[in-house]
């Protein structure tokens, strides 16, 4: 909480001209048809096209990436170049877990508020179904004895100390989904908050059964065709919405899902879980003066993102110390914010986050506030559902969140909204989003 008593600096703007995602698609246990940087051209393309400048008009491509594959190492500057934005184009990747997609937005502002850039390309990518699967020490262990033996002897001494258990692989998106300072994996950080606020099954799969059905509602109306571009895989097959969704959920058979990640009396569950998908999502940033050079409408501007820290093990919790500060430095409440996004990581964790808002001792010895944050309205978050229905590409959903907002905030005619989420290793970052005056 050291940063609190910051005030807002008065700084160059930071337009959002537009943006664009891919459809996102579950993973079913195997590589999907799109690699990160397939996903990023997917989008990439039809938003650049659309633009009235050229694609080497940008100074710079900033991408989030959390699970890069060897073969795109830098996905960043691998897409520029696929997406024809020339040589001279410089492109870096940023990984800060869940919060990759929203660290390459909160970086490019930073370069246009202080001068240094005027158009930039950010955004974030993700194919969870495309994690390695990985060998596990001792097998490496053993290969690399293999590999080096030299003579015969040696060769046939080292296939000797071969197991067979040591080909049963380390899942990667396992192990990447546990938190290694303590040792638990995110599902099961959801289930400390869920203990520690009294989060019940009930209220879990009620908030999993109205992601569901605000997505279903929101596509069923066309409301995401503002930021959804079909992608088609090399084979012509065509991706055209998101898939994750269960148009005919219910109560009833989310009730019947067993505790995953602490059976057998947990309350997270896959029903109640973010989804593990493949996507990726590409907003475009200007200055002023690019504005003006190129002829453009922005529709929003990024007023300031805030990040804040805690314990890994309820790192679901963050966005509270995230937006209460980031509101704080612009002397705004909670009543001041007409649209909410919180990623949903799990119901249990967005559900925990609302509670601590609401709680007096929470808000007072955490917070350091007089009065609770107060009650979210929840008619004004994660309006046409979230990570639980659409899916969560972990490098992705923080700008999807921010293109989401920006979307559900025209179409709706208001003013000022909040980004936020969670980051595995006990970190959030949030972002104050404002629409312009024609746009809102
Ligand atoms: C900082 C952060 O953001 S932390 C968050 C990072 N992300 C995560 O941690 C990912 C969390 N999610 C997960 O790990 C996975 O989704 C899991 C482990 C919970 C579930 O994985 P899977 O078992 O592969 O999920 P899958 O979608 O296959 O569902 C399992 C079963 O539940 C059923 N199911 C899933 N959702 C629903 C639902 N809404 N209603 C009814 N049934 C459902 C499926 O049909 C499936 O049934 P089956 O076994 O009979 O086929």
């Amino acid at each position: 909480m050291g940063t609190r008593n910051q005030t807002a600096r008065a700084t160059k703007p930071v337009y959002i001209i537009d943006g664009a995602r891919t459809p996102f698609l579950k993973a079913r246990g195997r590589p999907g048809p799109f690699t990160p940087v397939d996903l990023a051209v997917q989008c990439g393309r039809p938003l650049l096209l659309r633009q009235p400048f050229s694609a080497e008009a940008f100074d710079q491509v900033i991408l989030g990436c959390v699970n890069v594959i060897s073969e795109e190492m830098n996905p960043a500057r691998v897409a520029a170049l696929r997406l024809g934005m020339g040589e001279q184009m410089p492109a870096f990747t940023v990984q800060i877990n869940c919060g990759s997609g929203m660290q390459s937005i909160d970086t490019a502002s930073k370069y246009i508020r202080e001068g240094s850039a005027d158009l930039i390309l950010a955004g974030g990518t993700e194919a969870l179904s495309h994690s390695p699967l990985l060998l596990r020490q001792g097998a490496v262990e053993w290969l690399s004895d293999l590999q080096q033996a030299k003579s015969m002897t040696a060769k046939v001494q080292s296939l000797g100390k071969f197991q067979p258990g040591m080909l049963k692989p380390v899942i990667g998106i396992e192990r990447g989904l546990t938190d290694p300072i303590v040792d638990l994996n995110m599902g099961q950080t959801a289930e400390v908050l869920a203990h520690l606020f009294g989060i019940t099954r009930q209220q879990a799969d009620e908030y999993a059964l109205e992601s569901h059905q605000r997505l279903a509602h929101a596509q069923d109306e066309g409301w995401l065709n503002d930021e959804v571009v079909p992608a088609m895989s090399s084979d012509g097959k065509l991706y055209p919405a998101d898939d994750g969704v269960r148009k005919d959920n219910t109560l009833g058979s989310l009730a019947k899902l067993k505790p995953v990640f602490e059976p057998p009396h947990g309350q997270v569950t896959a029903g109640n879980s973010s989804q593990i998908t493949d996507g990726a999502s590409w907003l475009i940033l200007a200055s002023e003066k690019a504005v003006k050079e190129h002829g453009l409408k922005p529709i929003a501007r990024i007023v300031d993102s805030h990040w804040a820290a805690l314990d890994p093990k309820i790192m679901g919790l963050a966005p509270v110390l995230a937006v209460t500060e980031l509101l704080e430095r612009h002397q705004q409440t909670k009543d001041d914010i007409d649209l909410w996004e919180i990623n949903e990581a799990f119901a249990a964790q967005v559900l925990s986050c609302l509670a601590a808002w609401e709680d007096a001792a929470f808000c007072r010895d955490v917070l350091g506030l007089d009065q609770p944050f107060g009650k979210i309205d929840r008619e004004r978050l994660n309006v046409d559902g979230g990570a639980i229905s659409l899916g969560h590409p972990v490098g992705t959903s923080g700008n999807r969140i921010v293109l989401h907002l920006v979307n559900a905030m025209r179409r709706k005619k208001l003013r000022r909204g909040v980004a936020t989420e969670c980051i595995g290793g006990g970190q959030a970052g949030a972002m104050l989003i404002e629409m312009l005056e024609e746009t809102s």
